[in-house]
């Protein structure tokens, strides 16, 4: 009960014209049919002008419900979106503001997720507008109730109890009904998801052809039947329950009326009260009925509370700590000293949750300020996920991470010192110039950013236009162009307020004379910050002024290329592995398994 109460918060979102609309329109709804039942009392009470006056006043009422119910629909609409939006907001806020991708990566919040965001595609899945409105009606129905129980009380008392104790069990039975059935349709959504999947493959052109080459069509309808079947056997079982209950409700309804209208038409004959009376009695017993036993809302409500529950719970997983500070992170931000952090791993172990094997092991690094420092390492050696740990994204299992000694984990807004080009990076459906800037809005910084990256013409002869072909007067670019707007976008950070740079594979779609171009003016831009390199190309590493070798989870060789070639170690055996094969006009990238 505390639950579906709670679900009224969400009515704030609504706004408080629209709220307050909605709450006339359903008290409206409710109360129209006992102020019928009174007003219907005066009309046969009254004589001559009276009559009239009474009658009038009783259309009146009918009038202002049917009135009434025209504007429900929009105005439930305009709550909906608005009560739905924000909702989502809400969760898409949480989401993004989580502190860590590891809490919004486990298995449960990202199940809560789905809940939480599920688009109601069928008449079980509910939103929590459907919930916060319909428990909104609900209360206006009590209110309703307590009218037509006070006109019957004006005949006598026990026909308080005699009529709404029954109209409430009858409530209480279809409600149970179809919550029983809404659980059967729950239990049978994967046979649902099923069928449809199966009704797309008889449809579907591809699957089509198929299907008719390896003469396939009866094993994919035997497929469909049985998960057609399956879905829907429940839910008929359960419908054949309904209508073998159904009497016990007819029951419920009919027999308390029936002894009510007998025993009131008895009393009236013998005096007991006005014929007026008896009429409004008649009238409010029956609308006692009408107004509790409406049981769309039961269905909205039961719907709607696991959306409610899954929003409370990832409230409570993702939302920042009490007293977390986000305006004091920005204001940290924007205080950031010019001169780039000593960075330092120091003994960091880290395994993604839900993995065993840890992929960075008792690593130490530092990253002077304003040094060059290049990563290599083979696939899946752990250099991405150094960056990543080294943005915050992930927390250490065991070892910390120091900015200028304080662990970052305890540093507000330290991922806005970096600037990210991370390996997959974001190819939002924009301008180039906002795919740069993204929310913010240094024309300046932006303009330069994009000068820096080599963009320039580019933008100039985009003009606006969004880079995506899925959006109106959109065009695409090409893997290497992509790369390096995700380039702008860290340069843009780096004129603003980064002061650390990190990029992983950043050239990885970039022709040999663009990357050259790119390193020769990246040299000017990025004096005095420092940078870290991830690459494959052993060519573009050899400018760094460090290069440490990531292996078994820990840096296994560091110093200058010159040094480490002296050492002739594994970085030395990659180097003149790639230099023979470019000399041999292959690629001169480090490939999986090339050095052993
Ligand atoms: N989100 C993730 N969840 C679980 N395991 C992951 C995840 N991301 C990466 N890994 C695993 O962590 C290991 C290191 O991956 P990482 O991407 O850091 O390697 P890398 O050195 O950058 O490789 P590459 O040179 O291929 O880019 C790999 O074994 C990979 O499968």
């Amino acid at each position: 009960m505390r639950e579906r109460i709670a679900l009224l918060s969400f009515l704030r979102a609504a706004g408080p014209a629209p709220l307050a609309g909605l709450g006339v329109i359903l008290l409206v709804n409710a109360v129209a049919p006992p102020v019928t039942a009174v007003t219907m009392a005066y009309v046969l009470r009254s004589g001559g002008t009276d009559a009239l006056t009474a009658a009038l006043a009783m259309g009146g009422v009918v009038l202002a419900g049917q009135l009434a119910l025209s504007f429900q629909q929009p105005l439930t609409l305009l709550a909906s979106a608005r009560i739905d939006g924000a909702f989502r907001t809400r969760i898409a806020a949480l989401a993004l503001g989580a502190a860590t991708l590891d809490l919004v990566e486990r298995q449960r919040v990202r199940s809560l997720m789905a809940v939480a965001t599920a688009e109601p595609d069928d008449w079980a899945t509910k939103t929590p507008a459907d919930g916060a409105l319909a428990q909104l009606s609900t209360l206006m129905r009590y209110l309703g109730l307590v009218l037509c129980a006070a006109v019957l009380a004006a005949w006598s008392w026990w026909l308080v109890p005699a009529v709404v104790l029954p109209a409430l069990a009858v409530r209480a039975l279809i409600g149970q009904g179809w919550i029983r059935h809404f659980r059967v349709w729950l239990a049978s959504v994967g046979d649902r998801r099923w069928f449809e999947y199966w009704a797309g493959v008889t449809s579907a052109p591809a699957e089509g052809k198929e299907l008719r080459v390896f003469g396939a069509a009866d094993w994919v309808l035997a497929h469909y039947r049985r998960h057609v079947l399956a879905h829907l056997e429940p839910l008929w079982a359960d419908d054949r329950r309904v209508m073998r209950d159904h009497w016990l409700r007819v029951v419920l309804a009919v027999v308390p009326l029936a002894v009510v209208y007998v025993w009131v038409g008895l009393g009236t004959v013998d005096g007991h009260g006005s014929l007026a009376l008896a009429a409004a009695v008649f009238t409010a017993s029956w609308s006692t009925y009408v107004v509790v036993a409406g049981t769309g809302d039961i269905i909205s409500l039961e719907g709607a509370l696991p959306v409610f529950r899954a929003a409370r719970d990832l409230e409570h997983l993702l939302a920042p700590a009490e007293g977390a500070d986000r305006d004091g992170a920005a204001r940290e931000a924007a205080a950031v000293p010019e001169r780039p952090p000593l960075i330092r791993f120091e003994g960091v172990r880290f395994a993604y949750p839900g993995t065993a094997r840890p992929v960075l092991d008792g690593l130490d690094l530092e990253i002077r300020p304003g040094e060059l420092l290049a990563v290599v390492g083979l696939n899946g050696a752990g250099k991405s996920t150094l960056t990543t740990l080294l943005a915050g994204l992930y927390r250490p299992d065991a070892g910390r991470i120091t900015a200028d000694g304080a662990d970052v984990a305890d540093l507000p807004g330290w991922a806005s010192r970096l600037a990210v080009v991370h390996q997959g990076f974001v190819r939002y459906h924009l301008p180039l110039e906002r795919n740069v800037a993204l929310g913010e809005a240094d024309v300046a910084a932006r303009e330069g950013a994009v000068r820096d990256a080599g963009l320039a013409a580019l933008a100039a002869r985009l003009d606006g236009a969004p880079l995506s072909t899925a959006q109106p007067g959109g065009v695409d670019l090409s893997g290497g162009q992509w790369q390096l707007v995700a380039l702008a976008r860290a340069l843009y950070a780096i004129r603003t307020r980064a002061r650390v740079l990190v990029l992983d594979e950043p050239t990885a779609h970039l022709d040999v004379r663009t990357e050259h171009e790119l390193f020769q003016r990246l040299a000017g831009i990025v004096r005095g910050r420092s940078v870290v390199l991830i690459s494959h190309r052993l060519a573009t590493v050899r400018q760094a002024d460090r290069i440490v070798l990531l292996d078994g989870g820990r840096i296994a060789e560091s110093g200058t290329h010159d040094e480490l070639m002296a050492m002739g170690g594994r970085y030395a055996a990659m180097w003149l592995l790639q230099s023979r094969r470019f000399a041999e006009g292959y690629d001169d990238r480090l490939e999986a398994g090339g050095v052993r």
